[in-house]
């Protein structure tokens, strides 16, 4: 299949996938490991091509994987990839510099969150067209959250009422990415912090089940699942 991307999209979507997967086991790097028998990137690609607003898609591969990613992609949509980083704003850092004019919504979306529908994707980059500088997707808390101490005894408990679990796909305007980017700071995991950092506000909107982030054996199970199940 080759997805064609709208020219007229104002979306530009840079897919960090670099990373090791250390906490999914020895074996390929994460971004390459089969989800019913295609590489989790291949999953993630597809969908954000699907989304109709998307004008460019930009991923970050692992530096010895650069020209076996492109020949993977090439198939399932027009993309730029680029060598990825030591740690993952690395990685998104190096994507966000070649996206080319145009686009001035910039969404970072990981990898490893393979099944995240599209409607996502365009739900995110809505509300920063509506006028939000940045927006994230969050689910509620479900369990009870215990701060704990070294000695692993519980020091209390957490509101959670307060508290929401953060996906991607995270949107920015063009011009607030690049500056949160290129300020100095030691790395964070996402890119709202960055933002964050800027004093610039974040909205929340609402996330999705399917959108989680394959970290764990568990989840690649869980993922394989819902792939079987139709999403
Ligand atoms: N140096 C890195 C590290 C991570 N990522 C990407 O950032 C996303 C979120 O990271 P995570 O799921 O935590 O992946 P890993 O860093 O690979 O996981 P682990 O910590 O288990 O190694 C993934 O799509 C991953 O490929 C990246 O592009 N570059
Ligand atoms: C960006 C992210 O997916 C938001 O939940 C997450 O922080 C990335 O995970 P990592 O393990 O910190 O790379």
């Amino acid at each position: 299949m080759t997805a064609q991307l709208n020219p007229r999209g104002d979306v530009a979507v840079l897919v960090p996938a670099a990373g090791a997967g250390v906490r999914l086991g020895p074996g390929a790097p994460k971004a390459l490991r089969l989800l019913g028998g295609e590489p989790l990137l291949v999953h993630a690609v597809r969908r954000i091509a699907a989304a109709p607003s998307v004008h460019t898609i930009v991923v970050a591969a692992p530096v010895a994987e650069v020209g076996a990613v492109r020949e993977l992609l090439a198939p399932v949509a027009p993309v730029v990839v680029v060598p990825g980083g030591a740690e993952r704003q690395a990685s998104v850092a190096a994507a966000l510099a070649v996206v080319p004019p145009g686009p001035q919504i910039v969404l970072v979306h990981d990898a490893a969150r393979a099944l995240t529908p599209p409607e996502l994707v365009e739900s995110v980059a809505a509300a920063v067209r509506a006028g939000d500088d940045a927006v994230i997707p969050v689910l509620p808390v479900v369990d009870t959250i215990k701060e704990v101490g070294a000695d692993e005894v519980v020091l209390g408990t957490v509101d959670r009422s307060v508290l929401r679990a953060v996906q991607t796909p995270q949107g920015f305007r063009r011009a607030v990415l690049t500056a949160a980017h290129a300020a100095t700071g030691d790395p964070l995991t996402d890119d709202a912090g960055l933002v964050e950092k800027q004093g610039v506000p974040v909205r929340c909107v609402p996330g999705s089940e399917y959108a989680l982030k394959v970290t764990r054996p568990f989840d690649l199970a869980l993922a394989e699942h819902l792939l079987a199940t139709g999403h």
